[in-house]
């Protein structure tokens, strides 16, 4: 069986200037795999291109050479109906869940009209139903759906994100720093949400963070980017206990004595 997802060589080019042109390799030759009900932690500082990585895994730009494989086929070769599966079974989940919910609608709306653009759920009932079910799993009251999404928390409006993105039955989540806009208690609530829904549902994660206590609490595998390149890749244990290119080694020093889980601390405060 194919890894789940599969970046072989992957570039990513940007041109700039009209007289003296320049081009940045955003992503520059980045091959690595997710597997199966696992967590792949990507780290870097800002600018390494994490982003645009996640913009190519999420269909909004392309590649400028190279292959992303969803299980095994080319996702820029898919066609209408297996590219809207796609969409449907790779759920993004972005910094800032009030950008992340349409604000002219009411939360249970939103969620009903996820489930109707995918055609999930048989009439509004049983929808109903789900969310009721997919709420619970996330720990958010039921009032909060007749609320606008500037009426929660951002703790709140994050488990709604997540909450929206698991009605529609995603195999992949990538989760783009969903936690930095949020207070460490809630941070650790929302790791604790995502680490069980993985342990019960079997999904498979890409983390995008530049946090290293978060990253290693969260990741099976991780990869190091700098400049566009994975200049590191293999298990957590691996990356962070014994890194081998200069910059892990930098990035993780701080952290070579680490012992403990560090959301497990961050829960009881
Ligand atoms: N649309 C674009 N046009 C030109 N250059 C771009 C474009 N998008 C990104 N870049 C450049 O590509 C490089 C990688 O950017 P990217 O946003 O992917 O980094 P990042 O790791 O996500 O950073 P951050 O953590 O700050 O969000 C940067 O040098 C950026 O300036």
């Amino acid at each position: 069986m194919p890894d789940v997802l599969e970046l072989r060589d992957v570039c990513r080019d940007f041109s700039h200037g009209v007289f003296r042109a320049r081009t940045v390799h955003a992503v520059d030759h980045v091959s690595f795999s997710l597997e199966r009900g696992k967590t792949f932690g990507l780290v870097g500082n800002s600018g390494c291109g994490k982003t645009t990585l996640s913009r190519m895994i999420t269909r909004l730009i392309r590649p400028t050479s190279g292959q992303i494989l969803f299980e095994g086929e080319d996702i820029a070769a898919l066609g209408r109906g297996a590219g809207k599966a796609y969409h449907r079974r790779v759920q993004m989940i972005f910094q800032n869940p009030e950008a992340s919910l349409d604000p002219t609608m009411k939360v249970r709306d939103s969620l009903l009209e996820a489930m109707e653009i995918h055609s999930l759920g048989e009439n509004r009932e049983a929808r109903m139903e789900k969310i009721q079910r997919t709420l619970k799993q996330v720990g958010v009251p039921e009032h909060l759906l007749s609320r606008y999404p500037h009426q929660v928390s951002g703790g709140e409006g994050q488990r709604l994100v997540i909450c929206r993105a698991l009605l529609l039955e995603p195999e992949v989540l990538l989760l783009d720093e969903p936690t930095s806009m949020l207070d460490v208690s809630v941070q650790a609530h929302i790791m604790n949400i995502l680490r069980d829904l993985q342990r019960e549902l079997g999904l498979t994660y890409l983390y995008i963070t530049h946090d290293i206590e978060l990253l290693g609490w969260i990741s099976h595998a991780i990869g190091v980017m700098q400049r566009g390149k994975l200049v590191e890749t293999g298990s957590r244990d691996q990356v962070m206990e014994a890194p081998r290119h200069p910059y892990t080694k930098e990035l993780f020093h701080s952290y070579s004595h680490w012992e403990q889980p560090p959301v497990s601390k961050r829960r009881s405060l």
